[in-house]
C-alpha cells in the first residue's frame, strides 16, 4: 500500500458574505500519495485554490472559514492547527507557489538575500552559509550564472527567472509537499513547458509529494498521477491519468477533454466549449451542481445531488449515470450524433474516441 501524505476528509471552506455564509468547497475529499503528483483541474471559481490555501490554512487570512472537514497531513490534521503551528509547518514541511511570482518576491531585496533569508530562518544557517546555500539553489533551478543573478532584483529578471526563484525558496526548506496554483500560468507558453519540466525533476530529486491546481488539461495530462476534477465546489470526478482520459465518467470531464486544442478529433478547428457558466457559490442548483448545463441531464439530476462513488478501481465519480458505465459514453456518441444531424441533416455514424 503507498503511503497517504495529505488526506483531504469532506473539506468544506465558507466566506461570510451578504446571503451569510456561503461554502466555496463543499465536503472536499481527495488523497495524495508520498512522491506523487495529484492536479486538480476545473474551471473559474470552482475552489481549486480555496482548497488549496485551506490545507496550508492561508484562507484564514482571506477571510474564508473551515467549516468542516479534516486536512490530513501525515495524520495530523491541519484544520485544528493554531497559526502559530501552521506557520512553522508552512516554511519547513510545506511549501506554496502561486501564479504570479511578483507577489511572492520582495521588490527591494537581491533575489539571492530573499533566499538566504529564508534559509537563516528554517535552517538555522549562518549569513554567509545561507548565502552560498542560496547560490545553489538558484543553480540547481536551472538559472545560469547564478552568483551573478543571486546579486539582482526581481525586476531585473524575465517572469520564468522569477519563478524559478520562487520554486527555489520554496524548495529552500526541503518541503514533503509542494502545493502549485497554477505555477506557470502567467508565463509565455515556452516557459511553461520548463517550468512544469523543472517542477517535475524536482520532485523526484526532493522525493517531494506535488498537489498542482491547473485549469489547463493538458498539463495535468503530462504531470499528474492522479486528477481530481472540481465543478462549483465539489469534486465531481477523480482517477488516475489514464481513467480520466481513457474512460471520463463525468460530462463535466468530458467537455473539458473535448475542449482540449488536438483533442476528440478537433484539430486547431472551433474548440468545444462547454454550454452556459458556474452557476455562483450563493445560487446553485438543486439537485447535481452541474444539471443546468449537462446535455444528458435527466429528471434525478434536478432532485438529487449524486453523490462522489467509485465507477471502476480507483476512479470515482458524482453522476446519476456513471453507475451505467456505457451509458455515458453513448451518451457523448448521442450528443454527437445529434449535432451532426443538426448540420447535416442526416444521422451518421459516429466513432468513439
Ligand atoms: N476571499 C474570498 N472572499 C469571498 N469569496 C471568495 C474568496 N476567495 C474565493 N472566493 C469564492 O470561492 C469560490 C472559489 O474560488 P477559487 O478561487 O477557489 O476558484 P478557483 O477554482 O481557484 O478559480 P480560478 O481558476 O479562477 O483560480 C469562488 O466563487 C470565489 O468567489
Ligand atoms: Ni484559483
Amino acid at each position: 500500500m503507498a503511503e497517504t501524505i495529505l488526506e483531504i476528509r469532506n473539506l468544506t471552506t465558507g466566506f461570510l458574505s451578504d446571503q451569510g455564509m456561503v461554502k466555496a468547497t463543499d465536503r472536499v475529499s481527495l488523497t495524495l500519495d508520498k512522491g506523487q503528483t495529484l492536479c486538480v483541474v476545473g474551471e473559474s471559481g470552482s475552489g481549486k485554490s480555496v482548497t488549496a490555501l485551506s490545507v496550508v490554512r492561508l484562507v484564514d487570512y482571506a477571510g474564508g472559514v473551515i467549516m468542516d472537514g479534516q486536512i490530513l497531513f501525515n495524520g495530523e490534521d491541519l484544520a485544528q492547527k493554531r497559526q502559530s503551528e501552521m506557520l512553522r509547518i508552512r516554511g519547513s514541511l510545506i511549501a506554496m507557489i502561486f501564479q504570479d511570482p511578483m507577489s511572492a518576491l520582495n521588490p527591494v531585496f537581491t533575489v539571492g538575500d530573499q533566499i538566504a533569508e529564508v534559509l537563516q530562518a528554517h535552517k538555522h544557517l549562518n549569513r554567509k552559509e545561507a548565502w552560498h546555500k542560496s547560490v545553489e539553489m538558484l543553480r540547481l533551478v536551472g538559472i545560469p550564472a547564478p552568483e551573478i543573478r543571486a546579486k539582482q532584483y526581481p525586476y531585473e529578471m524575465s517572469g520564468g527567472m522569477c519563478q524559478r526563484v520562487v520554486i527555489a525558496m520554496a524548495l529552500s526548506c526541503n518541503p514533503q509537499l509542494l502545493i502549485a496554483d497554477e505555477p506557470t500560468t502567467a508565463l509565455d507558453v515556452t516557459v511553461q513547458a520548463q517550468i512544469l519540466e523543472l517542477l517535475l525533476q524536482l520532485k523526484r530529486e526532493f522525493r517531494m509529494s506535488m498537489l498542482l491546481i491547473t485549469h489547463d488539461m493538458g498539463v495535468a495530462a503530462e504531470v499528474a498521477d492522479r486528477i481530481a476534477v472540481m465543478y462549483a465546489g465539489t469534486v465531481v470526478e477523480e482517477g488516475t491519468v489514464e481513467e480520466i482520459f481513457g474512460h471520463p465518467r463525468h460530462p463535466y470531464t468530458m467537455g473539458l477533454l473535448r475542449s482540449i486544442p488536438g483533442m476528440d478529433g478537433n484539430r486547431g478547428e472551433e474548440l468545444y466549449t462547454i454550454k452556459g457558466a458556474i452557476p455562483p457559490i450563493s445560487r446553485l442548483p438543486s439537485g447535481c451542481r452541474f444539471h443546468s448545463r449537462c446535455p444528458y441531464v435527466m429528471e434525478t439530476c434536478r432532485e438529487k445531488e449524486p453523490p462522489l462513488l467509485e465507477t471502476a478501481a480507483g476512479h470515482k465519480a458524482a453522476c446519476w449515470l456513471s453507475g451505467t458505465v456505457g451509458a455515458t459514453q453513448s451518451a457523448t456518441a448521442a450528443e454527437d450524433q445529434q449535432e451532426r444531424e443538426a448540420v447535416n441533416g442526416t444521422g451518421t455514424e459516429v466513432g468513439l474516441p
